[in-house]
């Protein structure tokens, strides 16, 4: 196993918060501490600002070809390193093994696809349509960044964010999530080790969020914040960043749900059920939050997916038979039961599963609840635990009034054989993305992102590296003036 860093990374050096103080990151399967860190306060984050903004200007002149073999670089170490990366983030954050290794390639290819992007961020010239003048538009990096990443996925919501600012020629500033910032770590040591000049990247790990990154939202120097996390957390955020029209983009929770018409392959759908439930052991903001099963096949349906839900052995991460590991907190877990409870007192029924493992660790069992009825909280709130809920409808109109019934739109799941339907479904839902007749539709070609109060902004994709440019337009008088 790599050693990690335990510092912060300012101006491209390692070293202690001021205050001298850590904090312990957890092992989620065992309660145990892993490794105590640096911890950040104000003055960190200040002086993390002042590296970013020191290096904006000489970064921003590092030709995009160099910038792009630095990700190039970067995405070969993090390949090569894959089983570190794997075995970190299964210790930190609780996931299997098999997945952390999905995770690792998942993450890894955002630095391969915008270290390719890093040279294609081109404007125009145009002729003005009277013909008196030139229009010259180009892209610029917007400057020094603030990137807060979540828990859940600790390689790819980093590599997500800063592999399109390197491209785009930005500096910044990474709050990686206090439960777990050790992959963060080890992936600031890589990008250091692949070339990227010091300030940079900055990275202050914290476990007092609010307090150390306020100041940075407030500071004129800062001129963008991408946040991935909860809704909660973003409209907070948010309104921090309206003081000095801070441009952000906003990867926020979801509720998707997870449509199977009646003529859909059952077989398939509960295969796609099974991904989009258990991948990250429902802990994903794309995870399907609500089961909405025509009535005419729910009771086949629900048995199948029953059927292959029993197979799922809980176990720590590290384990060869685990398929579902930890949860990462008590408190996480103590409120997926929460919502189990009150959909069972509500009428619903537990096919399988229903409460918390006992013994060490925070392990749910995978949960299947029928005959969930509209209203109940657990279809309008983020369960982010192995619990899937299900509901009935009759009708096509019936499924989409449903489907729209959130405040979220980040994903829907559709499964149905019939292409028109599923078009049609594209067209009336209300989401930023549609896996058809997928229940995985994560890629780093692909724009990731939410409608409604699921976001702002998309990540990946063409569209990853705009997040990170502005548009400025030069207006040239007509070159045959005299
Ligand atoms: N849409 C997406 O792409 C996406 C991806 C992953 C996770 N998520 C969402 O993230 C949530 C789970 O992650 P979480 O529990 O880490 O979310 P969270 O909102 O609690 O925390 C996210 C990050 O924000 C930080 N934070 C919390 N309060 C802050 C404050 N006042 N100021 C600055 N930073 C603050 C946290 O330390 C963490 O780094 C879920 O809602 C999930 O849907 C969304
Ligand atoms: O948690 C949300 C991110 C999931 C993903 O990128 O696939």
């Amino acid at each position: 196993m790599a050693s990690v860093p335990t510092g912060l990374l300012i101006n491209g050096e390692w070293r202690a918060a001021a205050s001298g103080k850590t904090f312990d990151v957890e092992d989620p399967a065992t309660g145990k501490v892993l490794l105590s860190i640096a911890d950040a306060g104000a003055e960190d984050g200040a002086a993390a600002l002042d590296a970013a903004a020191a290096a904006q200007e000489s970064w921003a002149k590092v030709p995009p070809r160099e910038r792009g073999e630095i990700l190039r670089r970067a995405f070969d170490l993090v390949t090569e390193r894959a089983e570190d990366f794997a075995l970190l983030m299964t210790l930190e954050m609780g996931k299997p093994l098999a997945e952390a290794r999905g995770e690792v390639t998942y993450g890894a290819e955002f630095l391969r696809w915008f270290s390719e992007e890093a040279v294609r961020a081109f404007g125009r010239y145009s002729v003005s349509p009277d013909g008196k003048s030139r229009l010259l538009v180009t892209k610029k990096p917007v400057g020094p960044c603030l990137l807060i990443t979540p828990w859940n996925f600790p390689l790819a919501m980093a590599t997500r964010k800063i592999a399109p600012a390197v491209a785009a020629g930005c500096t910044m500033v990474l709050k990686s999530a206090n439960l777990t910032p050790l992959t963060s770590q080890l992936f600031a040591a890589v990008m250091m080790e692949a070339g990227l000049p010091a300030g940079v990247l900055n990275v202050i790990p914290t476990s007092t969020a609010g307090a150390t990154t306020g100041p940075l939202i407030k500071d004129s120097r800062l001129r963008k914040l991408s946040f991935t996390g909860s809704t909660e957390v973003g409209r907070r955020l948010l309104s921090d960043a309206s003081e000095t029209v801070l441009r952000t983009s906003m990867e926020l929770g979801g509720n998707a749900p997870f449509v199977v018409f009646e003529d859909a392959d059952l077989d398939a759908a509960v295969a796609g059920a099974m991904l989009a439930k258990l991948r990250n052991m429902g802990e994903a903001c794309t995870a399907a939050n609500r089961f909405i099963v025509h009535e005419s096949v729910a009771a086949e349906f629900a048995q199948k997916f029953a059927a292959k839900m029993r197979e799922m052995t809980t176990a720590r991460g590290t384990e060869p038979e685990s398929k579902v590991g930890p949860l990462i907190d008590a408190k996480s877990r103590d409120k997926v039961h929460e919502l189990v409870s009150d959909a069972v007192a509500s009428g619903a029924t537990a096919v399988v599963g229903g409460g918390p493992v006992e013994g060490p660790g925070y392990f749910y069992q995978p949960t299947i609840l029928s005959g969930v009825t509209e209203g109940t909280r657990i279809l309008s709130e983020e369960i982010f635990g192995p619990v899937a809920p299900i509901t009935t409808f009759s009708s096509e109109d019936d499924a989409v009034r449903l489907a729209n019934n959130t405040e979220y739109g980040l994903v829907a799941y559709v499964f149905t054989k019939d292409l028109n339907r599923g078009i049609r479904m594209g067209e009336k839902l209300e989401t930023g993305m549609l896996g058809l007749n997928a229940g995985v539709i994560s890629n780093a070609a692909a724009p990731f992102g939410g409608v409604k109060q699921s976001g702002l902004g998309r990540e990946g994709g063409l569209e990853g590296i705009e997040e990170y440019l502005y548009t400025q337009y030069i207006g040239i008088a007509d070159p045959y003036a005299g």
